[in-house]
């Protein structure tokens, strides 16, 4: 519409919200493109010639890679054009992106694309990340050759937002494509890999690792159009490994060891290829807790260890000198405990590498957002317009993206009264509030007297890669083998494990829920023990009926099972369910 006088045409809504035209951006060999696209926008990047990695895991040439809530880099060994063109907003249920902020353009930024910030860095650790890989290999390739020897077992240790995770997966990705299977374990409960944050787990990873994805996702129904890896999950509600004096942590590490050791000892390919544990920032501040907890994991590692001996083979510490030389007074050129040490003498290496300039630290807005959008993508699948599915049933999809999975969740009421719900009662460090009396826990409670029924039945050895579906079997009760011979033991009682006997309360709606495999009368650390079938999110609390709305990744009826509930880690996420 003119108007009148000035002949100026008014400006259209879609003129105001015009996407920025597409920017080539060409890369010299071993440059990055560094970028931050918030939550609420998207960016898509189409590598045009050369070759180009996502934290080590090779981008295809002409294909359209969606991102959303990133910070990340891509890195070329020989020299790269791509194409940075803005992608759509992505609407959420309740017209709010993750973290607050409005879907309609607020998010966006002024750099190509929309991204918030981007640039080209010319200086990047990886070709010391590369010299480490092929390390690796030369570990593996030894292990391949002498029959009986273990792969490395990798511990990487740092400050928070040091690029240890990044790390990881750069190795992982490197293991993968030269036809490695390594088994990543991931110890950091403030992030979920293949899984919601609040989860320690332990993942074979047989194929590439997903670009747009992060780790990637772990679709408990529906199709995947990649290989779907399943993590052997423990749930760990609290935020640091510290909490509870580290008695939830500690037996946690040491299950998932067990389930790795067995692992390797059962498939040549995970012993060659070996481990990569990931680990979170808290231990890299390096106090004599934490320091503690690191000696767990450098000596529960080996499946049965036998007193002050050693698993892991390689401790990489990124960007903290003093950890680094705690490290090294501590464990360098100690002999490990792994099978294959008797013969070969082998020792701990520590190692140092540079934090990479492009790490950025995420404030607690952002990974507010990272844990939401694992969450919301555990139960609806990647596509972000799928979350509008229970909402909003007529929606469609945006996504453009071949690999996005749509999931489809169930929702169920629930009696109160007729679950065995368990709730972590340690205050955590930065808490004030302190339910937790250990007089009050364990001892002398006669619902904890061991039920004859099955423990936990998943291990990492059972762990499969299906190219179809996840089975919703895994919620099949009678999946459960051995019994149950030991009573209520003393551990219990340090235990800050609690069975919740109270009415219900609004503060169980919008939190997740955890279905152990074990029997809802076990004892307390069986409970803690136990890994995870999988999560519901309760939706609504009824309060007076007793009733809760739940929403689960798969139908059928919930298993007769003891629940953990993940009431102050990963904690309320709202809007999930409209
Ligand atoms: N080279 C890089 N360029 C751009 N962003 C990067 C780069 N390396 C890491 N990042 C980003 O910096 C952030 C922190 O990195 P990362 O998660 O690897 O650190 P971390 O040490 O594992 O953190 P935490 O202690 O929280 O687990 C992430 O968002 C990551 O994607």
């Amino acid at each position: 519409m003119s108007l009148p006088g000035l002949e100026l045409a008014e400006a259209s809504v879609e003129s105001q919200y015009a996407p920025p035209p597409p920017t080539q951006i060409n890369l010299r060999a071993g440059s990055e493109w560094r970028f931050e696209i918030a939550f609420g926008s998207t960016i898509q990047v189409k590598l045009l010639t050369g070759t180009a990695e996502l934290f080590g895991t090779e981008l295809a040439q002409l294909q359209t890679y969606t991102f959303s809530g990133t910070k990340a880099a891509i890195y070329t060994w020989h020299g790269c054009a791509l194409e940075v063109n803005a992608g759509e907003g992505v609407a959420l249920p309740n017209g709010f992106a993750p973290g607050g902020m409005s879907s309609e353009g607020t998010s966006r930024g002024y750099g190509a694309g929309g991204c918030q910030s981007e640039y080209v860095a010319e200086e990047t650790p990886m070709v010391e990340y590369a010299n480490v890989h092929f390390a690796l290999e030369t570990m593996r390739q030894e292990a391949q050759t002498e029959g009986g020897k273990d792969g490395p077992r990798v511990l990487i240790l740092g400050p928070e937002n040091a690029g240890k995770t990044s790390l990881a997966k750069i190795l992982t990705g490197y293991a993968t494509k030269v036809d490695r299977q390594p088994i990543v374990v991931n110890l950091n409960p403030t992030e979920g890999m293949l899984s919601v944050p609040g989860t320690l787990t332990a993942t074979a990873f047989r194929s590439m690792i997903d670009v747009e994805e992060g780790w990637g996702s772990s679709p408990m129904s529906g199709p995947s159009p990649v290989p779907v890896k399943l993590p052997l999950v423990y749930f760990y509600p609290m935020k640091s490994p510290l909490d509870a004096d580290g008695n939830v942590f500690k037996p946690i590490v040491s299950k998932l060891a067990v389930s790795v050791t067995a692992r390797m000892a059962e498939d040549d390919d995970a012993r060659e290829a070996g481990v990569i544990i990931d680990t979170p920032g808290i231990l890299g501040q390096g106090t004599p807790k934490a320091l503690e907890i690191i000696h767990h994991i450098v000596t529960e590692f080996s499946g049965m260890p036998p007193v002050n001996t050693r698993m892991v083979s390689t401790i990489l510490v990124l960007g903290s000198e003093r950890l680094y030389s705690t490290m090294v007074k501590n464990y360098e050129q100690k002999p490990t405990s792994s099978a294959s040490a008797a013969h070969s003498d082998e020792r701990i290496t520590v190692v140092k590498l540079s934090k990479s300039g492009g790490c950025v630290d995420r404030d607690e807005a952002f990974m507010k957002s990272v844990n939401e959008s694992q969450i919301r993508s555990y139960f609806f699948g990647n596509a972000m317009a799928s979350a509008t599915s229970v909402a909003l049933p007529s929606s469609s999809s945006s996504s453009s993206s071949s690999s996005k999975i749509t999931l489809s969740p169930h929702t169920q009421q629930l009696d109160f009264d007729s679950l065995a719900l368990y709730n972590y009662t340690a205050p955590s460090l930065n808490e004030d509030e302190d339910e937790y009396d250990p007089s009050t826990f364990g001892a002398g409670d006669s619902s904890y007297l061991p039920g004859g029924a099955g423990t936990e039945s998943a291990d990492l050895s059972s762990q499969t890669e299906n190219t179809t579906q996840a089975s919703s079997a895994s919620y099949d009760p009678s999946s459960f083998t051995s019994s149950l011979t030991t009573s209520s033991s003393a551990a219990d009682t340090l235990l800050p494990l609690k069975k919740y006997t109270s009415p219900p309360t609004l503060a169980f709606a919008n939190t997740l829920v955890a279905i152990t495999y074990v029997p809802t009368n076990a004892p307390l650390e069986y409970i803690r023990d136990s890994s995870i079938m999988g999560f519901v999110y309760v939706a609504d609390v009824d309060v007076e009926k007793k009733k809760l709305r739940v929403l689960a990744p798969v139908g059928g009826r919930m298993p007769a099972r003891a629940l953990v509930w993940g009431r102050k880690w990963p904690g309320e996420v709202v809007g999930l369910v409209g």
